[in-house]
């Protein structure tokens, strides 16, 4: 980590703004020059030391704790420091001011010290997708999950997979240069395919779990159906306990949908209300009316509502429903199987956030997924597709075989970034934040 080939990098790793505590970070080969100038002295690695912090001239610009983390046993592989300060804007300003003035040393663009983490092979890349799904992660699933994926479980059964396929392929590599002309159909080849179709079952195991994967990485799609004046709009305001969508008498309010986040019992959820579905002469409601039933189409639950006091309105085919009367607190008849809530009453809402919860718990697996990126499931799917080519090849075509394992582990490399990452890693890092 000597010479000046990587710039030494500085960031506010903190969030922005006003605050008790923020925290800055220094990566790179002049650390230890920019802790003598700035404390007049390098702290004990990995020890907090509280000192003033000084600028080039001697001016004390806070009192705070420093920390060292020598390279390569810190996050980034490179020598690290941080700056615990006070969380002002006039002192960090005048930190990293200070800090960028000092030669060898510039900003860090947005995730420069997860991307030299990754380079020094302190993360792999799916370890790095995790990293970036746990700053985002906003409720108790998305956490456990991302969590998971930051310490390496796709990673490791990468490896595993890889280990079996790589044995397969040297058994394969065998019977290619010591078979006699003619005669390559030994045990070695049925041997090599049988170690390649162990890997199977886990692979696919993993495809199974990408949608419920994606689904707690990007929020359950629940979406609010039925028709106009069923009381979409104001069961979507009581759900989300704020007042988000318009709610009026009119029928046919509702036109575009509209989407709140939400975080049901630590399952994220993303609730669509959408315009009520009915024929209209109306071309903006009649637009309205095509892009309910796309969502409704494209959900993972809907909520199927009519009003106590009128008939529901039948939904597409297939979709997943949960039927729902609204307005119990006017007079009529609950059907059986129907849920009742009224929104103006607050009754039943609870009930049915549980009964939501319920639906979308089945969907999920009980592990955390170990995909949750479309990129790894192509990847993981063209592995599989590669072994049952493998499988299905004769055995006396081993160059064959081997060229299918070859492209499988070259499928599972890319998984984890071992090879063709560069494109990945650029809009990976361009959706952290800088500083992380
Ligand atoms: N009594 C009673 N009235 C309700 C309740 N929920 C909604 N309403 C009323 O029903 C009317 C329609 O409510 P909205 O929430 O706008 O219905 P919507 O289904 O979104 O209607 P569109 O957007 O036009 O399709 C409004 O006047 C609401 O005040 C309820 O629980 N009880
Ligand atoms: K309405
Ligand atoms: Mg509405």
């Amino acid at each position: 980590m000597t010479g000046t080939a990587y710039p030494t990098i500085v960031a506010l790793s903190s969030a922005a703004g006003r605050a008790g505590v923020a925290v800055v970070r220094v990566s790179g080969s002049q650390v230890r020059f920019v802790l003598e100038t700035i404390l007049g002295t390098v702290p004990k690695p990995r020890l907090a030391k509280l000192s003033e912090l000084r600028d080039r001239d001697g001016e004390v610009i806070d009192q705070g704790l420093a920390l060292y983390f020598p390279g390569p046993g810190s996050f980034t592989g490179e020598d690290v420091a941080e700056f615990q300060v006070h969380g002002s804007r006039a002192v960090l300003s005048r930190l990293l001011s200070t800090l960028t003035a000092l030669p060898g040393l510039r900003l860090a663009e947005p995730g420069e010290f997860t991307r030299r983490a990754f380079e020094a092979g302190k993360l792999d890349l799916a370890a790095v997708e995790g990293l970036a799904d746990l700053i985002d992660s906003e409720t108790e699933w998305q956490r456990r999950q991302a969590l998971r994926q930051m310490e390496g479980a796709l990673g490791i059964a990468a490896a595993e997979w890889r280990a079996a396929l790589i044995k397969a392929m040297m058994l394969l590599e065998a019977e290619i240069d010591f078979a006699d002309e003619g005669d390559v159909s030994g045990p070695l080849i049925a041997e090599a395919v049988g170690i390649a179709r162990t890997v199977l079952p886990s692979l696919q195991t993993a495809l199974g779990s990408f949608r419920a994967g994606e689904r707690v990485r990007e929020g359950f799609v629940v979406v609010l159906a039925g028709p106009p004046n069923a009381g979409k709009s104001s069961l979507l305001n009581a759900l989300a306990r704020r007042d988000v969508a318009i709610v009026s008498p009119i029928a046919g309010t509702t036109r575009d949908a509209i989407e709140v986040r939400l975080d049901l019992g630590g399952i994220p959820v993303l609730l669509v209300d959408t315009a009520g579905l009915r024929e209209s002469a109306d071309e903006i409601e009649v637009e309205g009316v095509r892009r309910a039933l796309q969502r409704v189409a494209d959900a993972d639950l809907t909520l199927h509502l009519r009003a106590i006091d009128s008939d529901p309105v039948p939904l597409p085919e297939g979709a997943s429903s949960l039927a729902i009367v609204t307005k119990i607190d006017l007079p009529g008849e609950q059907r059986t199987g129907e849920v009742g809530v009224s929104a103006r009453s607050g009754e039943g809402v609870d009930e049915l956030i549980e009964l939501i919860g319920a639906r979308l718990r089945d969907m999920a697996s009980p592990e955390p997924a170990l995909l949750t990126r479309e990129r790894q499931r192509i990847a993981v799917g063209e592995a599989v597709s590669a072994i049952i080519r493998a499988e299905a090849l004769d055995h006396g075509q081993p160059e064959l075989i081997a060229e299918e394992l070859r492209l499988a582990a070259r499928a599972l490399e890319r998984l984890v970034g071992r090879i063709d990452v560069e494109d990945v890693l650029d809009s990976l890092f361009s959706g952290f934040c800088i500083g992380k």
